[in-house]
């Protein structure tokens, strides 16, 4: 067994799936020797020039993709074109990259890593935090950016609080609470056609910013009121969580020479950092005078998430809350987003799982498979990816350590060898017992991760999962929701997003 599996297991700190995890690749034998794999270099992908690597191939007119090439496609065309594994290029000094299109390759890798897993990337962030900051956060540098033991150490204090389901229901009321004001102004609104359909997103953004503000602070922080001005923090923070996925686009995905000189996107993005972390430290501020003056302690199931984590660490606490306040306001407000639209596309699905909610049933069964199908057709994040510290082989060729291996899995888990009909939105694929031909567990479970993988997974996924379904129930019980117009459309830049416009229209159901 390798060093770093050794380690997992002697450290008790470490979840059980890690323990899990070490065992299970244990047993597995991954030893073809590298002298007998073909070399990295023969690995077939797009033609590659010296420093842009393949970026010619997205220029206008001569670029084969073209500048405004949908990612999704582009990975179906990199599959049918060179096959289950193929290479591109590190753009500008980032690292070589490998697709892996077979869920067994997938598993090799990331499996194997499991221990010590390495996902680089926001590199802007990155250095923000460890150069720009760093006399202030002083080695804690939050889960987003850090690796190996620094990411360990961040990660073991807050799992529990963020994880444990027992823990993260206790928010359930006052996020139902918020889900329940947001319906009453949906309704004030939902008339203004002109108004839903181009601002659909800025409003859903105000629900899951007060939702996820609730868990992490511990209280409103007044998002759904109609008087919002543009100058409320509440503002400023989603304009940051925007404008930091579009500009660490281009500053890690377009060439841009950052490292060398100030560029203006660069500019662009600091700027939003330091907005971004002033907001954020502002509200845990506050945070902390309040807990402060209350003088007495509340039972640890009714802390919130920051109050929690200050009783551990102090900067943890901090980081963790502004985490929360940038990673979990777009990505929840997509999938929320996601689920009404394929509901609003499906209505006889609508209708069960309207009647569902109506039931009084408790275990909310076709609820849950309707998220989980919104998640398998839009993931958030369409791949993921994980950065190899060691040699693989892996499909006959040799991938050495420092390469990032990309799971493409939005675009696997829309194969009909993995899902009969996958393009259409049926819930049922989660509850059909085995020998169903529509049976989800026909994929392999890597196939589809809109959370990610393993022990470096989804920090926010219970209380992403937990909003989402309270609002969705109260917006099913509420409204009949209708789509009137053409497919929506989907943008890939970093995350999926939808384009405006939203042709969604509410009525109250009977
Ligand atoms: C439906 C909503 C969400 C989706 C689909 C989603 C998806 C993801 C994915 C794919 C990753 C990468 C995991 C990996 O590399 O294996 C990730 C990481 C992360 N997410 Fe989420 N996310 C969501 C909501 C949230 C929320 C609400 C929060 C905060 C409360 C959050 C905080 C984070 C953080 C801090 C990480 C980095 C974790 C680490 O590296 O240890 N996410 N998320």
């Amino acid at each position: 067994m390798n060093v770093f599996l050794l380690n997992a297991m002697k450290n008790k700190s470490l979840s059980k799936s890690y323990k899990l995890m070490a065992v299970y690749t244990q047993g597995r034998n991954y030893s073809t020797p590298i002298q007998d794999a073909k070399p990295f270099n023969s690995i077939p992908g797009l033609s590659s020039l010296p420093i842009i690597g393949p970026l010619h191939h997205f220029l206008p007119v001569v670029g084969s993709f073209g500048p405004k090439a949908d990612l999704f496609n582009v990975v179906g065309t990199l599959h049918k074109k060179f096959g289950p594994v193929v290479k591109m290029k590190g753009i500008l000094a980032r690292a070589d990259m490998v697709f892996l299109f077979e869920p067994e390759y997938i598993d090799q890798v990331y499996r194997v890593q499991e221990a010590n897993p390495l996902r680089p990337g926001f590199e802007t962030l990155e250095y923000y935090r460890e150069v720009i900051k760093k006399d202030t956060l002083v080695g804690v540098f939050g889960l987003t950016t850090a690796q190996g033991e620094k990411w360990r150490d961040f990660r073991t204090k807050v799992n529990p609080a963020m994880l444990k389901i027992k823990l993260v229901k206790v928010y359930a009321p006052g996020l139902e609470e918020i889900a329940y004001d947001t319906v009453e102004r949906f309704k004030r609104i939902k008339d203004d056609e002109s108004y839903m359909e181009t601002n659909f997103v800025s409003e859903i953004n105000k629900w899951s910013l007060e939702s996820v503000a609730y868990v992490a602070l511990g209280s409103r922080m007044g998002c759904l009121h109609d008087d919002l001005t543009e100058e409320h923090p509440s503002r400023k923070l989603m304009q940051c969580s925007k404008d930091i996925i579009e500009t660490a686009f281009k500053l890690e995905f377009l060439p841009n020479p950052w490292k060398y000189i100030s560029t203006p996107a660069y500019r662009k993005i600091i700027k939003t950092f330091d907005t971004q972390w002033e907001i954020s430290k502002q509200y845990i501020d506050s945070t902390r005078k309040r807990i402060d003056e209350r003088g007495y302690d509340i039972p640890e199931e009714e802390k919130s998430i920051v109050e929690k984590l200050l009783a551990i660490d102090e900067r943890v606490a901090i980081l963790m809350g502004s985490e929360m306040l940038m990673a979990g306001i777009d990505t929840v407000a997509f999938t929320a987003t996601n689920m009404l639209y394929n509901l609003a596309t499906n209505p006889d699905k609508q209708k069960k799982l309207r009647e569902e909610i109506r039931s009084g049933e408790t275990h909310k069964r076709y609820m849950r498979a309707c998220l989980k199908e919104a998640l398998r057709l839009w993931h958030v994040v369409p791949s993921n990816l994980r950065r190899t510290d060691r040699d693989h082989v892996v499909g006959g060729y040799h991938i050495p350590a420092g390469i990032d291996v990309i799971a493409p899995n939005e675009y696997l888990s829309r194969l009909e060898k993995y899902y009969p009909q996958p393009n259409d939105y049926i819930p049922e694929r989660w509850l059909v017992d085995k020998g169903h031909p529509l049976y989800y567990g026909n994929a392999p479970a890597i196939v589809t991760l809109p959370f990610g993988f393993g022990i470096r997974s989804c920090i926010g996924r219970r209380i992403a999962e937990l909003e989402i379904e309270l609002f969705i129930k109260t917006m099913i019980n509420t409204f009949e929701i209708t789509w009137e117009g053409p497919p929506i459309k989907v943008v890939n830049k970093l995350t999926n997003a939808f384009v405006p416009p939203f042709k969604f229209r509410f009525k109250i159901a009977k």
